[in-house]
Protein backbone atom coordinates (compact mmCIF):
# COMPACT_ATOMS: atom_id res chain seq x y z
CA UNK A 1 0.00 0.00 0.00
CA UNK A 2 2.47 2.16 0.77
CA UNK A 3 4.72 1.57 -2.16
CA UNK A 4 1.41 2.00 -4.32
CA UNK A 5 1.51 5.41 -2.98
CA UNK A 6 4.75 6.06 -3.03
CA UNK A 7 4.76 5.29 -7.10
CA UNK A 8 1.89 7.26 -7.35
CA UNK A 9 3.75 10.09 -6.21
CA UNK A 10 6.67 9.29 -7.99
CA UNK A 11 4.41 8.92 -11.16
CA UNK A 12 2.45 12.24 -10.35
CA UNK A 13 6.31 14.08 -9.69
CA UNK A 14 7.11 12.74 -13.16
CA UNK A 15 4.26 13.95 -14.68
CA UNK A 16 4.50 17.39 -13.38
CA UNK A 17 7.95 17.64 -14.60
CA UNK A 18 7.21 16.35 -17.53
CA UNK A 19 4.81 19.35 -17.85
CA UNK A 20 7.06 21.41 -17.02
CA UNK A 21 9.56 20.57 -19.87
CA UNK A 22 6.99 20.95 -22.42
CA UNK A 23 6.08 23.96 -21.15
CA UNK A 24 10.21 25.16 -21.22
CA UNK A 25 10.46 23.82 -24.55
CA UNK A 26 6.74 25.12 -25.99
CA UNK A 27 8.83 27.24 -28.94
CA UNK A 28 11.21 26.35 -31.47
CA UNK A 29 13.38 29.82 -31.25
CA UNK A 30 14.11 32.32 -28.50
CA UNK A 31 15.31 35.42 -29.98
CA UNK A 32 16.45 38.61 -28.04
CA UNK A 33 15.31 42.06 -29.47
CA UNK A 34 16.52 45.22 -28.14
CA UNK A 35 15.34 48.59 -28.87
CA UNK A 36 17.43 51.20 -29.17
CA UNK A 37 17.35 55.04 -29.97
CA UNK A 38 16.50 58.76 -28.33
CA UNK A 39 14.22 59.32 -25.65
CA UNK A 40 10.86 60.28 -26.62
CA UNK A 41 11.30 58.24 -30.35
CA UNK A 42 8.24 56.44 -29.13
CA UNK A 43 10.20 52.70 -28.14
CA UNK A 44 7.87 51.77 -25.35
CA UNK A 45 5.02 52.70 -27.14
CA UNK A 46 6.39 49.78 -30.26
CA UNK A 47 6.71 47.50 -27.74
CA UNK A 48 3.42 48.08 -26.25
CA UNK A 49 1.57 47.87 -29.25
CA UNK A 50 3.17 45.04 -30.22
CA UNK A 51 2.53 43.25 -27.09
CA UNK A 52 -0.51 44.88 -25.44
CA UNK A 53 -2.30 45.66 -28.63
CA UNK A 54 -2.41 49.13 -27.10
CA UNK A 55 -1.16 52.78 -27.40
CA UNK A 56 -0.35 54.15 -23.81
CA UNK A 57 -1.76 57.38 -22.90
CA UNK A 58 1.00 59.63 -21.17
CA UNK A 59 3.86 57.17 -21.35
CA UNK A 60 7.16 58.13 -19.25
CA UNK A 61 10.19 57.62 -19.77
CA UNK A 62 11.75 54.02 -19.06
CA UNK A 63 14.22 54.19 -16.60
CA UNK A 64 17.01 51.60 -17.07
CA UNK A 65 15.75 48.85 -18.92
CA UNK A 66 12.31 46.88 -19.00
CA UNK A 67 11.11 43.60 -20.83
CA UNK A 68 8.10 42.30 -22.33
CA UNK A 69 7.64 38.83 -23.61
CA UNK A 70 5.51 37.61 -26.85
CA UNK A 71 5.43 34.09 -28.88
CA UNK A 72 4.39 34.10 -32.62
CA UNK A 73 3.56 31.49 -34.73
CA UNK A 74 5.20 31.99 -38.34
CA UNK A 75 4.23 29.65 -41.07
CA UNK A 76 3.95 26.49 -38.32
CA UNK A 77 7.32 27.74 -36.65
CA UNK A 78 6.77 28.84 -32.94
CA UNK A 79 8.88 31.77 -32.05
CA UNK A 80 9.32 33.18 -28.13
CA UNK A 81 10.21 36.96 -28.57
CA UNK A 82 12.22 38.61 -25.81
CA UNK A 83 12.00 42.35 -26.15
CA UNK A 84 13.62 45.14 -24.28
CA UNK A 85 12.82 48.17 -24.28
CA UNK A 86 15.86 50.61 -23.05
CA UNK A 87 15.68 54.23 -21.88
CA UNK A 88 16.46 56.76 -24.08
CA UNK A 89 18.06 58.84 -21.77
CA UNK A 90 22.17 59.46 -21.71
CA UNK A 91 22.35 59.06 -18.16
CA UNK A 92 21.81 55.14 -18.40
CA UNK A 93 23.15 54.53 -21.11
CA UNK A 94 25.94 52.02 -18.98
CA UNK A 95 23.40 50.07 -17.89
CA UNK A 96 21.75 49.83 -21.35
CA UNK A 97 24.92 48.89 -23.38
CA UNK A 98 25.15 46.10 -21.20
CA UNK A 99 21.94 44.67 -23.21
CA UNK A 100 23.36 45.22 -26.81
CA UNK A 101 26.06 42.04 -26.60
CA UNK A 102 23.50 39.42 -26.44
CA UNK A 103 20.95 40.67 -28.67
CA UNK A 104 20.29 38.89 -31.86
CA UNK A 105 18.36 42.16 -32.85
CA UNK A 106 18.70 45.59 -32.76
CA UNK A 107 15.98 48.03 -33.70
CA UNK A 108 17.40 51.00 -34.09
CA UNK A 109 14.03 53.87 -33.79
CA UNK A 110 14.10 57.57 -34.37
CA UNK A 111 11.26 60.08 -34.67
CA UNK A 112 10.41 61.20 -38.38
CA UNK A 113 9.44 64.60 -37.26
CA UNK A 114 12.26 64.95 -35.21
CA UNK A 115 15.84 65.96 -37.05
CA UNK A 116 17.58 65.20 -33.75
CA UNK A 117 17.08 62.01 -33.09
CA UNK A 118 18.41 61.16 -36.63
CA UNK A 119 20.92 63.04 -36.60
CA UNK A 120 21.95 61.35 -33.48
CA UNK A 121 22.00 57.85 -35.46
CA UNK A 122 25.76 57.93 -35.87
CA UNK A 123 26.32 57.84 -32.37
CA UNK A 124 23.78 55.13 -32.27
CA UNK A 125 25.87 52.71 -34.76
CA UNK A 126 28.94 53.47 -32.93
CA UNK A 127 27.84 52.37 -29.53
CA UNK A 128 26.48 48.96 -31.64
CA UNK A 129 29.70 49.36 -33.23
CA UNK A 130 31.21 48.52 -29.46
CA UNK A 131 29.01 47.03 -27.80
CA UNK A 132 27.06 44.51 -30.22
CA UNK A 133 27.91 41.22 -31.28
CA UNK A 134 28.56 41.40 -34.96
CA UNK A 135 26.13 39.13 -36.25
CA UNK A 136 23.24 41.25 -34.65
CA UNK A 137 20.47 42.19 -37.61
CA UNK A 138 19.98 46.06 -36.95
CA UNK A 139 16.55 47.59 -38.11
CA UNK A 140 16.22 51.04 -38.70
CA UNK A 141 12.78 52.16 -37.34
CA UNK A 142 11.34 55.92 -38.20
CA UNK A 143 8.55 56.05 -36.29
CA UNK A 144 5.22 58.69 -35.79
CA UNK A 145 4.33 58.81 -39.33
CA UNK A 146 0.78 59.80 -38.16
CA UNK A 147 2.17 62.84 -37.74
CA UNK A 148 2.68 63.20 -41.55
CA UNK A 149 2.34 66.82 -41.70
CA UNK A 150 5.17 67.35 -38.95
CA UNK A 151 7.72 65.32 -40.81
CA UNK A 152 11.66 66.60 -40.79
CA UNK A 153 13.23 63.56 -41.63
CA UNK A 154 12.21 62.16 -45.50
CA UNK A 155 11.70 58.59 -46.26
CA UNK A 156 14.39 58.87 -49.10
CA UNK A 157 17.12 59.92 -46.66
CA UNK A 158 16.36 57.68 -44.61
CA UNK A 159 16.38 54.55 -46.81
CA UNK A 160 19.66 55.88 -48.18
CA UNK A 161 21.21 56.11 -44.68
CA UNK A 162 19.85 52.69 -43.46
CA UNK A 163 21.38 51.26 -46.75
CA UNK A 164 24.73 52.60 -46.63
CA UNK A 165 24.79 51.33 -43.21
CA UNK A 166 23.20 48.00 -44.39
CA UNK A 167 20.44 48.41 -42.31
CA UNK A 168 16.80 47.37 -42.85
CA UNK A 169 14.45 50.00 -43.00
CA UNK A 170 11.08 50.38 -42.25
CA UNK A 171 8.10 53.12 -41.01
CA UNK A 172 5.70 52.61 -38.26
CA UNK A 173 3.14 54.45 -36.08
CA UNK A 174 2.70 52.61 -32.56
CA UNK A 175 -0.28 55.26 -32.84
CA UNK A 176 -1.73 54.32 -35.56
CA UNK A 177 -0.67 50.30 -35.28
CA UNK A 178 0.87 50.87 -38.92
CA UNK A 179 3.69 48.24 -39.64
CA UNK A 180 4.51 47.52 -35.78
CA UNK A 181 3.14 44.09 -36.36
CA UNK A 182 5.56 44.16 -39.62
CA UNK A 183 8.46 45.12 -37.82
CA UNK A 184 8.57 41.86 -35.14
CA UNK A 185 7.30 39.54 -37.56
CA UNK A 186 9.49 40.23 -40.22
CA UNK A 187 12.44 40.97 -38.02
CA UNK A 188 11.68 37.06 -36.58
CA UNK A 189 11.28 35.62 -40.10
CA UNK A 190 14.87 36.93 -40.79
CA UNK A 191 15.94 35.56 -37.43
CA UNK A 192 14.78 32.26 -38.04
CA UNK A 193 16.64 32.06 -41.37
CA UNK A 194 20.08 33.06 -39.65
CA UNK A 195 19.13 30.54 -37.13
CA UNK A 196 18.67 28.03 -39.40
CA UNK A 197 21.79 29.01 -41.61
CA UNK A 198 23.40 28.51 -38.00
CA UNK A 199 24.96 32.35 -38.00
CA UNK A 200 23.45 33.47 -34.45
CA UNK A 201 25.08 34.84 -31.95
CA UNK A 202 24.01 32.60 -28.78
CA UNK A 203 27.06 30.63 -27.40
CA UNK A 204 30.64 31.52 -25.97
CA UNK A 205 32.53 31.75 -29.06
CA UNK A 206 30.67 34.56 -30.35
CA UNK A 207 32.65 37.17 -32.02
CA UNK A 208 33.70 40.21 -29.48
CA UNK A 209 31.92 43.66 -30.17
CA UNK A 210 34.01 46.05 -32.60
CA UNK A 211 35.17 42.82 -34.66
CA UNK A 212 33.05 44.29 -37.18
CA UNK A 213 30.58 42.64 -40.03
CA UNK A 214 27.83 44.31 -41.36
CA UNK A 215 24.98 42.10 -42.67
CA UNK A 216 23.00 42.83 -46.05
CA UNK A 217 19.13 40.37 -44.74
CA UNK A 218 17.25 41.08 -47.93
CA UNK A 219 15.56 38.18 -49.39
CA UNK A 220 12.89 35.77 -47.08
CA UNK A 221 11.05 39.01 -45.63
CA UNK A 222 8.90 41.23 -47.10
CA UNK A 223 10.31 44.50 -44.95
CA UNK A 224 9.83 47.37 -47.48
N1 LIG B 1 1.83 60.65 -32.60
C1 LIG B 1 2.57 59.65 -32.12
N2 LIG B 1 3.11 59.73 -30.89
C2 LIG B 1 3.85 58.69 -30.45
C3 LIG B 1 4.07 57.53 -31.21
N3 LIG B 1 4.85 56.68 -30.49
C4 LIG B 1 5.09 57.29 -29.33
N4 LIG B 1 4.49 58.50 -29.29
C5 LIG B 1 4.53 59.47 -28.19
O1 LIG B 1 5.90 59.85 -27.99
C6 LIG B 1 6.17 60.02 -26.61
C7 LIG B 1 7.35 59.14 -26.19
O2 LIG B 1 6.98 57.78 -26.35
P1 LIG B 1 7.80 56.61 -25.61
O3 LIG B 1 7.30 55.32 -26.15
O4 LIG B 1 7.77 56.80 -24.15
O5 LIG B 1 9.28 56.92 -26.13
P2 LIG B 1 10.62 56.17 -25.73
O6 LIG B 1 11.46 56.13 -26.95
O7 LIG B 1 10.30 54.85 -25.11
O8 LIG B 1 11.23 57.15 -24.66
P3 LIG B 1 12.31 56.80 -23.49
O9 LIG B 1 11.68 55.75 -22.62
O10 LIG B 1 12.52 58.09 -22.76
O11 LIG B 1 13.56 56.33 -24.17
C8 LIG B 1 4.87 59.69 -25.86
O12 LIG B 1 4.21 60.90 -25.59
C9 LIG B 1 4.06 58.89 -26.86
O13 LIG B 1 2.68 59.06 -26.68
C10 LIG B 1 3.46 57.46 -32.52
O14 LIG B 1 3.60 56.49 -33.28
N5 LIG B 1 2.75 58.55 -32.91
Amino acid sequence: MIKDEFQSLQLKRDHSACKIIVAMEDYDYLFKIVLIGNAGVGKTCLVRRFTQGLFPPGQGATIGVDFMIKTVEIKGVKVKLQIWDTAGQERFRSITQSYYRSANALILTYDITCEDSFRCLPEWLREIEQYANNQVVTILVGNKIDLAEKREVHRQRAEEFAQAQSMLYLETSAKESDNVEKLFLDLACVLIREAKQNTLDNNESAPMPGEGKNINYLSCCNIN
